[in-house]
């Protein structure tokens, strides 16, 4: 080979090589497993029993397969939007906007709840469901720019999409216009108030999204302190599980493809824990055991909080790992656990088989 034939190999060579370190390096990370691991090494307050953890995660591996649990499972849900379009991303960032604190402390025919196809719906389905009725009166729920309107989205107009079949209204009104308000401001000013937009920016990596809605949005930057660590622990339950929604709806093609989804955790709800600690899978220690049986309020980014919180994305994370060892050909991620977790909690709560409450926190982070 003459010079210049070895010089242009070499090139190429170096070129691949440099190409292959740099994009590995540049991966983004969302810093929220890492963050979960410290705290369940460094709280007191809550624990992880490890054989019941590997009991569940058997358990729930089984009854994952006979469902066939997959992210086909997410468009079947009745309220679930079907089509695999711009409106429907729209309407999933709208809906996990306002995807928080649903719970209330009054009894079942008295509490906050939506009449829609004939049905009351509760918690996070009378969401879904106000969300359908709105867009069926016509009103533009899911555009940011009616968000932006003072004129026309306002407590108003919001009392009015959320009005309940019963005295109670939906809890946290005003924090969700506002969270709508600042939403429909970053939208239009960085997005051109597209939320495939906001979506492309990530360049199709799950961890990007993430930081990228902590980064941008107030109302999404899920982060807390603790015990005097200097830099904030990162839960982002709304951020990731709004990734995960669009990722199951569009069943990873489309705007839903992520080649870094896994990297998604456990979504810190007061559902999740709940069923977690019910397996026994979570050891929570009998000082909070006791303010959640008595149904006290646990203040939003207290100790006791965030342990309840991050303890259970490591829980998840454990019960993931757990599967993976014993089922290697297998794939199953977070997100699937998680959801097929939550869902699980919903059919005991159903059929009056919560053996212990969920824990009350009243935030608009989960
Ligand atoms: N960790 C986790 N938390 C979840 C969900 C969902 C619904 N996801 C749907 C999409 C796919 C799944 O198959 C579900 O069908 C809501 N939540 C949270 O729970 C609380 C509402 O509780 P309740 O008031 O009882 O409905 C509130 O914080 C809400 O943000 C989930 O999946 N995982």
């Amino acid at each position: 080979m003459s010079d210049d034939e070895v010089d242009h190999e070499l090139l190429a060579i170096l070129r691949q090589h440099l190409q292959g370190v740099s994009i590995k390096d540049e991966e983004p990370e969302t810093g929220v497993l890492a963050d979960a691991e410290y705290v369940y090494d460094h709280g007191i307050d809550v624990a992880i029993d490890m054989r019941s953890t590997k009991r569940a995660a058997e358990t729930i591996y089984a009854q994952m397969q006979e469902k066939s649990y997959s992210t086909s499972t997410w468009s079947s849900h009745e309220l679930h939007p079907k089509a695999k379009d711009e409106a429907t991303a729209a309407f999933i960032f709208t809906m996990d906007l306002l995807n928080f604190s649903f719970w209330s402390e009054l009894p079942d025919d008295e509490r906050f709840a939506i009449e829609y196809k004939g049905k009351r719906w509760t918690g996070y389905w009378s969401l879904v469901a106000a969300i359908q009725r709105a867009l069926e009166e016509d009103i533009p729920i899911t555009d940011p720019n009616y968000w932006q309107n003072e004129e026309e989205c306002n407590l108003e107009s919001l009392r009015h999409v959320f009005r309940s079949c019963t005295e109670e209204e939906m809890p946290l009104l005003q924090e969700r216009l506002d969270c709508l308000r600042e939403s429909g401001n970053v939208l239009y000013n960085k997005y051109e108030c597209s939320v495939v937009n906001l979506i492309s920016a990530a360049k199709g990596s799950a961890a990007q999204l993430v930081n990228i809605l902590a980064r941008d949005f107030d109302c999404f930057r899920d982060e807390h302190p603790f015990e005097g660590r200097k830099k904030p622990i990162r839960i982002m339950k709304r951020a990731q599980i709004f990734v995960a929604d669009i990722w199951a709806c569009f069943e990873g093609k489309s705007y839903g493809e992520f080649r870094d989804i896994d990297k998604i955790t456990m979504f810190a709800d007061y559902r999740v824990p709940q069923i977690l600690s019910t397996l026994g899978a979570l050891y929570i220690g009998p000082q909070i055991d006791a303010a959640i049986r008595d149904k006290k309020l646990i203040e939003s980014g207290s100790r006791w909080e965030i342990q309840l919180r991050a303890c259970s994305i490591w829980c998840v994370e454990l019960i993931r790992r757990e599967i993976q060892s014993a089922h290697p050909d297998t794939h199953v991620n977070a997100i699937l656990i998680d959801f097929f977790l939550y869902d699980t909690m919903k059919e005991m709560e159903a059929a009056g088989k919560e053996s212990i409450p969920h824990h009350r926190t009243r935030s608009i982070w989960y």
